[in-house]
């Protein structure tokens, strides 16, 4: 877990520096690229993660769990297309639970329940407001595109704000009842130093990128082969990339061809994120059973 930190920081040091020689389409190029390869390749397996998880729940069958899956993501996008901001606002809420839990999970040893959860939710929310805030005027492209609603620069600083008042203390709090959310504080301090340089300096898409795939993707994607296999291994590797090949491929296919339908960015943009939406919802879901399962068998890595 340490080495994919290191990695991550390496990785956003070499995008930083990359960012001053690419420049629009081929930054976009390589945004779509770093997501559709490791990104969505870290939500492929949900189905089989659900089926392991719920082995002897009432989702026994793989193609039970299918059923529910999309069931699940068609509701979700009903949503969106129906009542879209109401949709947007519940995927933010969850993607920052989701960040935040990904981000923190294996260094929480000793606080339990609810202080880690809202420690989670506001940690994600942080990153998106920050995100958001520095690429404010992209940001309300896409808002419009989905959903109609404007959203100001002064809301996004409102919900920046709002959000570090309540974090610091409970960081502070979090910081005193847990030794190792301790010692990782200025480790930590660090990586929010980077993310500002990279939001900062790349555009709303290639910043997203190099977030959700070096500090989101990787850790997940290790996560859940350790959960799958009790070890992190070539055949792990191997095995969890057959096993995703069927859903990768039918998810990258629908994305490149939302693209060559709509062409236009914005629309193509909008219709991507309500994508990412609505498998985002099951996918956090999986994800954070994972960890309850995992951490009930006391198997932390
Ligand atoms: C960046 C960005 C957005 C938010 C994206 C989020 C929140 C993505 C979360 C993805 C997750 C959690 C995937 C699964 O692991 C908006 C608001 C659509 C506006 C346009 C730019």
């Amino acid at each position: 877990m340490k080495n994919l930190r290191q990695i991550a920081i390496l990785a956003s040091f070499f995008c930083i520096w990359l960012t001053s020689y690419i420049h629009g389409e081929y930054e976009i190029i390589l945004s779509f690229f770093l997501i559709l390869s490791f990104g969505i390749l870290h939500g492929s397996n949900d189905i089989f993660l659900i089926s392991k998880i719920w082995e002897s729940g009432p989702l026994t069958s793989y193609g039970r769990v299918l059923s529910f899956y999309v069931v699940f993501v068609l509701l979700a996008l009903g949503l969106f297309y129906f009542a879209p901001i109401v949709a947007l606002s519940i995927f933010i809420l969850c993607s920052a639970y989701h960040f935040g839990e990904q981000h923190w999970e294996n260094d929480f040893t000793l606080v339990e329940g609810i202080w880690k959860r809202f420690f989670y939710l506001l940690y994600g929310m942080f990153i998106l407001s920050l995100l958001f805030w520095l690429k404010n005027e992209e940001v309300n492209e896409v808002v419009v595109a989905i959903s109609g609603y404007d959203v100001s620069e002064a809301f996004i600083s409102y919900v920046f704000y709002s959000d570090l008042i309540v974090l610091v203390p409970l960081w502070l709090f979090l910081i005193v009842r847990d030794n190792i959310v301790r010692k990782q504080v200025l480790a930590e301090l660090f990586y929010l130093v980077i993310f500002t340089i990279i939001f900062k300096v790349s555009s709303l898409i290639w910043g997203f990128a190099i977030y959700f795939v070096f500090w989101h993707s990787l850790p997940s994607l290790y996560d859940q082969i350790y959960f799958l296999n009790n070890r992190v291994d070539k055949k792990g590797v191997w095995d969890y990339w057959k096993m995703a090949l069927p859903f990768w491929l039918i998810s990258v296919i629908g994305i490149v061809a939302l693209y060559y339908v709509f062409k236009d960015l914005e629309i193509f943009y909008a219709l991507f994120f309500s994508f990412l939406a609505a498998v985002t919802f099951p996918h956090s879901i999986a994800i954070h059973k994972m960890f309850k399962t995992r951490n009930s068998k006391n198997d932390r890595i």
